[in-house]
């Protein structure tokens, strides 16, 4: 309603094309570092996705971004693949050497970086440029130049860089905003005035230290920006750079813009980068984060069952996801009606009404609902649950210094008396492998969260121990124990957990 009103007074572009550093600067985030093969995989799912350019690193680093970036470019993808180089020849030839198609050569401008870090005079940086430019040019490849620290450039110098490489032959002008430091309607002014004066495409690359990053790209654009720089997940140096998947979802959904992406491909991607870089996406991150469409409250499940829209913008499989109706706190009747359905479980109202009061009971300790939770809750309400098929018969643990920690367990599992031993990181651990081990034959169930909470202050403090457990097939049930022994509360959670996926899974077949 409002953005089409806005839209009429913007210069936005047709296409916007996306240039993504996921594999350069987000590669700089502190601790990443990906293998060849890795950056491989992750270029071509870019390449899937349909980015126009995959900036594969910055090949005068070392040996190993130069076989990366020969490899990637071997492969015949789609996209553009670039490597960043400084405006020196020999980080320009390390590039040439790559087989490239594509160098994003680059310069500090703004007097910080003139005066404290390069020591080098206003014309002498254009003068390097310029050689940059030309030397790209003569080797017959694209050349794109960045003014780096350009956010904090003087206005005329910025003009006056721009126009002595675009005088050499640049393709594409990229100002960036280095660290983060616009605000979208400086930017928007920013790329307008310079509109003016420049005729080859200008791009962005805005970093996130205000968390602006992605409004600021979108503002570049609205001044008629046809390129932007982004990493998927939004990864990159210091507080990271524009998310791809946002930047992407606002050109298409907000200002009707044309991008290459096929958005359904967005979580996967998105998933492929963050396993590979070990970088975890927040549950809330937009658009691709686990939450992006979970419901939890009462009144927006009970809109998203009507409408989806009332609370979800996009539909999730336009962006790869999948809804989810999460239980807890906030649930109301009809969430857990809806749940019942999905698991073909019919009951009672009064049976319904004690139903909706242990969730409730559940959700106010704090902890998460989970669907095996419901369908167990529900089961046993209905008399309908298989008594105990795990129990525990006896345990033993052995821990100290210079011993390794070991836990002896005896369960008995349908009737039948098992016992093992297994050796952990400490006593807890060994019990819980212990147990793992001895229920495998039944079921391979996995730890896939553990808390523990001391409820009462000194050494005999009550410990609480909260697990999440899950099966192959993605039954997913929580535990929960609380005992003056740690050891024993963790199992009892556990086989707590072990004991609802049993039943889950019995009901069900
Ligand atoms: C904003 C950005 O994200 S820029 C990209 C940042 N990415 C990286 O730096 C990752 C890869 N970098 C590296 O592996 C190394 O820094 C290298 C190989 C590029 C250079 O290593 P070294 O020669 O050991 O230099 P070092 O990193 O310590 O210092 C950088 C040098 O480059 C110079 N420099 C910085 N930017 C530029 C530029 N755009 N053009 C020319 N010279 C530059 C600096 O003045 C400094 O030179 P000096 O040592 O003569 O004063
Ligand atoms: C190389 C340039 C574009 C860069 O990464 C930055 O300024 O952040």
């Amino acid at each position: 309603m409002y953005i089409e009103e806005v839209k009429k007074s913007l210069n936005l572009p047709e296409r916007v094309y996306i240039f993504d550093t996921t594999l350069r600067d987000g590669e700089q985030t502190p601790g990443v570092a990906l293998t060849v093969d890795e950056k491989v995989r992750i270029a071509r799912k870019l390449d899937e996705l349909g980015v126009d350019i995959i900036e594969v690193g910055f090949p005068a680093a070392s040996k190993g971004e130069r076989s990366a970036t020969s490899k990637i470019s071997s492969l015949g993808l789609n996209a553009k693949i670039c490597g960043l180089a400084r405006v020196l020849k020999e980080d320009i030839d390390a590039a040439i050497d790559c087989d490239i198609d594509y160098v994003h050569t680059f310069i500090g401008t703004s007097p910080l970086h003139r005066d404290y870090k390069l020591k080098m005079s206003k014309d002498e940086i254009i003068d390097k440029a310029v050689f940059a430019v030309e030397y790209i040019k003569d080797h017959g490849l694209t050349a794109e130049f960045s003014a780096e620290d350009a956010t904090r450039t003087e206005f005329n110098y910025l003009c006056k860089i721009c126009k002595a490489v675009e005088d050499a032959g640049v393709d594409k002008i990229n100002i960036a905003d280095t660290v983060g430091v616009m605000i979208p309607s400086a930017m928007k002014l920013l790329i307008e005035n310079l509109k003016k004066h420049v005729k080859v495409p200008i791009s962005v690359h805005c970093h996130d230290d205000f968390g602006l990053a992605v409004a600021n790209s979108l503002a570049a654009v609205e001044s008629g920006a046809e390129q932007v720089h982004v990493t998927m997940n939004g990864i990159g140096e210091r507080a990271g750079n524009a998310a791809l998947e946002e930047v992407v979802m606002a050109l298409t959904v907000h200002y009707k813009i044309n991008t290459n992406i096929k958005t359904s491909k967005l979580v996967g991607t998105a998933e492929l980068v963050s396993g590979l870089t070990g970088i975890k996406i927040p549950p809330n991150k937009a658009i691709i984060g686990e939450n992006a469409f979970a419901h939890e409250s009462g009144i927006h499940v009970h809109g998203v069952l009507r409408k989806a829209e009332t609370y979800e913008p996009i539909t999730p499989d336009m962006v790869g996801h999948k809804r989810r109706i999460v239980l807890g706190k906030h649930t109301g009747a009809n969430a857990i009606r809806s749940k019942l359905k999905e698991y073909d479980i019919e009951m009672n109202e009064e049976e319904f009404k004690k139903l909706y009061k242990q969730v409730k009971t559940l959700g106010d300790k704090g902890k998460m609902v989970t669907d095996a939770d419901l369908r167990a809750l529900a089961l046993s309400i209905l008399g309908k649950a298989e008594k105990e098929r795990v129990k525990l018969k006896g345990i033993a643990v052995m821990t100290g210094e210079n011993v390794m920690p070991t836990a002896t367990v005896k369960l008995e599992i349908d009737g039948k008396i098992k016992t093992g031993a297994k050796t952990g990181v400490g006593p807890v651990d060994a019990a819980i492998n212990a147990i793992q081990s001895l229920v495998k034959e039944t079921a391979d169930i996995k730890l896939d969260e553990y808390h523990i909470d001391a409820i009462t202050g000194g050494t005999n403090a009550l410990a609480d121990v909260f697990v999440v457990m899950s099966d192959k097939n993605n039954n997913k049930a929580t535990g929960r124990a609380t005992r003056e022994d740690i050891v024993m509360a963790s199992v009892e959670a556990v086989l707590n957990a072990i004991n609802k996926i049993l039943m889950i899974r019995d009901a069900s077949s």
